[in-house]
């Protein structure tokens, strides 16, 4: 794989289950820990209630689904991603956190999601479109999966309109990210993430593509200046 060209959906999961025993530490290092912010803010923005049945995709060491959870007091979260050794990390994690067992770990393709039609009233998605191989047919399987009426937010890395910030994002990822990985011997892995961020659709494109799946609303909250960004499609 070069970095110009789109990793197949092997390659992507050999990229996370590489990563997977520093994958937590370095989200906390690289972004000071601001990444609890955003999916804190990306579960507000599901609607996530009490008696829900949630759905994290791509929940990979499952800061999102365990943040669900927390929030679904009195329903179920299942979280699925591709990548048994993420899912590992996330199940050591919740031995900690006696408090919450309303998980189900599910290892499984998002593209075939193993759920029948209209079964959630809320979904998470943080860092996950950016690395799918068909982002409509994701889109389309989350529709398939949510109940009308219900929210699916989805936070991703998104390059901001502003041409020095953006440049500023490029060089901190290209230099600062991929030097702190290959301390640990994962340049590859996180060299990719600028080339998937050039590929990946901005907000506008975002929306329109959730349209296209059907979602009745779609909007696009930048965050950080842009540096981030959370698609929030309502079924
Ligand atoms: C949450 C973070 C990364 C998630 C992540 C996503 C991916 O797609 C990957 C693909 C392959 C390997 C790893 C990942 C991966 O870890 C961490 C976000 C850190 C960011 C670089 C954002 C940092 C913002 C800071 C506040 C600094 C701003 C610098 C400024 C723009 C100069
Ligand atoms: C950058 S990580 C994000 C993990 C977690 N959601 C977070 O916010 O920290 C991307 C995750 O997407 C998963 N992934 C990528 N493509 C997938 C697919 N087609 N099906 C299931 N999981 C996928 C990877 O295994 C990885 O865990």
């Amino acid at each position: 794989m070069t970095s110009s060209t789109k990793p197949t959906d092997k390659e992507i999961q050999n990229i996370f289950n590489n990563i997977a025993p520093i994958y937590d530490q370095m989200n906390n290092w690289l972004s000071f820990g601001v990444h609890h912010v955003w999916k804190k803010m990306a579960v507000k923005w599901s609607n996530a209630q009490p008696h829900h049945q949630g759905l994290d995709l791509c929940c990979g060491t499952g800061d999102l689904t365990f943040l669900l959870a927390k929030q679904i007091t009195h329903g179920k979260v299942y979280g699925v991603d591709f990548s048994p050794q993420l899912l590992a990390v996330a199940q050591e994690k919740q031995q900690q956190k006696p408090s919450i067992n309303n998980i189900t770990w599910i290892e499984s393709d998002v593209l075939t999601l193993p759920f029948d039609d209209n079964t959630f009233d809320c979904a998470t998605m943080g860092y996950g479109l950016r690395n799918v191989v068909d982002i409509p047919l994701a889109l389309q399987e989350i529709h398939r999966v949510l109940k009308p009426n219900s929210k699916v937010a989805i936070l991703d890395f998104h390059r901001p309109s502003d041409s020095l910030l953006a440049q500023a994002q490029r060089w901190y990822i290209d230099n600062i990210v991929v030097n702190m990985a290959q301390y640990f011997g994962s340049t590859a892995e996180y060299a990719y993430i600028n080339p998937s961020l050039d590929r990946f659709p901005c907000g506008e494109e975002q929306i329109k593509l959730g349209q296209k799946a059907g979602f009745n609303s779609a909007i696009h909250y930048p965050l950080a200046g842009g540096i981030m960004g959370v698609l929030v499609l309502t079924k």
